[in-house]
């Protein structure tokens, strides 16, 4: 885990580890080696001390012996410097020690809403943006597997929320960090009646991170806590509306404003204008449930406004539109769970070697929902724990969009796939570059090789293409599906040329490619034995 840079998951497992069997060197040596890695050097020499003690090989202490000069070396330098990095917030995450120099702004876009840019130019692999969300929730699937709080597979031994016993926690500092610090007095006793119980829970539960003046994060699980467990039963987005607006409210109460209550203003965008009769029915009444649920827990101590309700409903249609699916990389063959995305996707098929993506929970990121979409991205999405980390794929030019993907991606999904997952996940109709204008990768994804043996042309097994000026209108099986523009022709590589040259020629005359005809040479293919051949094929490889 250590060198998979898990170094929190590390911290916690020698934690365990010493808790059990506390002479037990590799144990300290490894809680040492994190600590070093934390910049937390006074503890890192105090366990590598201990781990010396301990060790009994001639080898392993000389190779413990060499660690201790190293971090006693660094330690040095940071004290001579003044200020050890350990005070960095997010020390715990290697990746945020680096610069921070990009420089974002959110700006207006021609065809969708706002979207993020860079004031600065940047390079491959920068790290441009990283974020906690605002609220998150494990999916269902992984309630019983995974921390409620990191998300990280839960060890064996799970910690359970003291007051419901129903989310598992990986340790004692996520058990914190969800449902607050808990400092029970003497004389408290837990009653299993609701009521008492959540006046209880009101009473001896302190978040650890709204003790900082500045916190965003209340414990977002004690308002859930003792109640109906709504946030097991609702749908992620639902939840995750509850957890900002129970936020919202704490926040109000900590600063001692208690007068009626109406919303958050999250300027997110919604689309409930354009949402169908049924989807906006279906968040009216996840409004009125969420109401009631809240209703119950804060019970005398607000009163609600009017528009409440209707700022319920807004909150949920801005949740719909903005949340994230958490991904994690699980290593294939049973190995430990890693902590790399590759987007917003909806992750459940993705196969990268021997890992594959699995969605481990939704979150709502304030910055993170301004970045828009495209099918060729320039930003990479990846988590560590909760945390979203971007990155850039490719230099930028300063001004240019950060664009990630929600998911499809040119060259993975053909252009109607990707249409059609966008408009049935995220409601919109995809403006990006790929999908508007004549590419390769969506020429080649689904085509077959010219019959002629010297012709690099693509034959399509079933879209039609029809040309009018600089247009391509894209049809399949009769049916309009969209109109793309055709790039300009001194910018079109070599490739692209060879498989598609009849888009390109200069005459005017009108041009349909029809399904099985070449789009370089109009040779015609003999699609169903092409297709009789490719089904014997998959077959084969299937059964092997
Ligand atoms: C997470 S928000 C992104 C920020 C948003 N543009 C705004 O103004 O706040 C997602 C919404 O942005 C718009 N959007 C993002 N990418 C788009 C794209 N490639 N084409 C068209 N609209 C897009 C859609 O309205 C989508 O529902």
């Amino acid at each position: 885990m250590h060198k998979l840079g898990l170094l929190k998951q590390c911290l916690r497992d020698c934690n365990r580890a010493i808790s059990v069997s506390s002479n037990y060197a590799k144990a300290w040596y490894r809680r040492g080696m994190v600590n070093a890695s934390l910049k937390k050097y006074s503890s890192a020499i105090h366990d590598l001390k201990v781990a010396l003690s301990m060790e009994v090989t001639s080898s392993g202490k000389s190779n413990i012996e060499q660690e201790l000069k190293l971090i006693l070396l660094k330690h040095r330098n940071v004290n001579e410097v003044g200020r050890s990095s350990s005070d960095c917030q997010d020390a715990g995450l290697p990746h945020t020690a680096e610069p921070h120099k990009v420089v974002l702004e959110c700006a207006s876009t021609p065809n969708k809403g706002r979207g993020m840019m860079s004031l600065n130019v940047i390079s491959p692999a920068s790290l441009i943006h990283v974020e906690d969300p605002l609220a998150a929730i494990i999916i269902k699937s992984c309630r019983e597997t995974h921390c409620h709080y990191c998300f990280s597979e839960a060890p064996a031994d799970v910690v359970f929320c003291p007051l419901c016993t129903i989310p598992v926690y990986c340790s004692k500092e996520c058990q914190e960090q969800a449902v607050g610090d808990i400092s029970w007095n003497q004389d408290t006793s837990l009653e299993f009646n609701s009521h008492h119980l959540v006046d209880n829970a009101k009473l001896g539960l302190t978040s650890t991170r709204c003790k900082t003046s500045n916190s965003k994060q209340i414990a977002e699980h004690m308002h859930e806590c003792g109640g109906a467990h709504w946030a097991a039963v609702l749908p992620a987005d639902i939840v995750l509306a509850g957890r900002v607006m129970a936020q919202y409210i704490d926040k109000r109460l900590l600063t001692g404003k208690s007068s009626a209550i109406s919303g958050p203003n999250l300027d997110l965008v919604h689309h409930y204008d354009i949402d169908s009769p049924t989807s906006k029915l279906e968040s009216h009444i996840y409004a009125i449930v969420l109401l009631l649920c809240l209703q119950k827990y804060y019970r005398s101590d607000l009163s609600w406004r009017e528009e409440s309700l209707s700022q319920l409903v807004l909150l949920i249609c801005q949740i719909k539109v903005n949340s994230i699916a958490i991904v994690h990389m699980k290593s294939v063959d049973g190995g430990q769970e890693l902590t790399e995305s590759k987007g917003y996707s909806t992750a459940s098929d993705a196969v990268m070697c021997s890992v594959e993506q699995i969605r481990v929970a939704q979150a709502i990121y304030m910055s993170g929902s301004l970045f828009n979409h495209s099918c060729r991205p320039n930003v990479h999405t990846y988590f560590h724990s909760r945390t979203l980390f971007l990155r850039s794929t490719e230099y930028i030019e300063s001004g240019s969009p950060l664009e990630l993907s929600y998911g499809p991606q040119a060259g993975e999904m053909d252009l109607l796939e990707r249409q059609k997952s966008l408009q049935e996940n995220y409601k919109f109709s995809c403006r990006c570059s790929s999908c508007s204008e004549l590419n390769l990768s969506d020429l080649v994804i689904d085509s077959f090789c010219c019959p002629r043996s010297f012709c690099l042309g693509a034959v399509s097994e079933s879209t039609c293409y029809r040309s009018e000026e600089n247009f391509v209108h894209v049809s399949l099986n009769g049916s309009a599906v969209c109109k793309l523009s055709l790039p300009d022709v001194s910018k079109v590589d070599e490739d692209m040329e060879k498989v598609g040259k009849l888009f390109f020629r200069n005459d005017d005359a009108d041009l349909k490619i029809d399904p099985g005809y070449c789009m370089s040479c109009r040779s015609q293919l003999d699609l169903s034995s092409v297709v009789a051949t490719l089904d014997r094929a998959a077959s084969k490889i299937n059964s092997y």
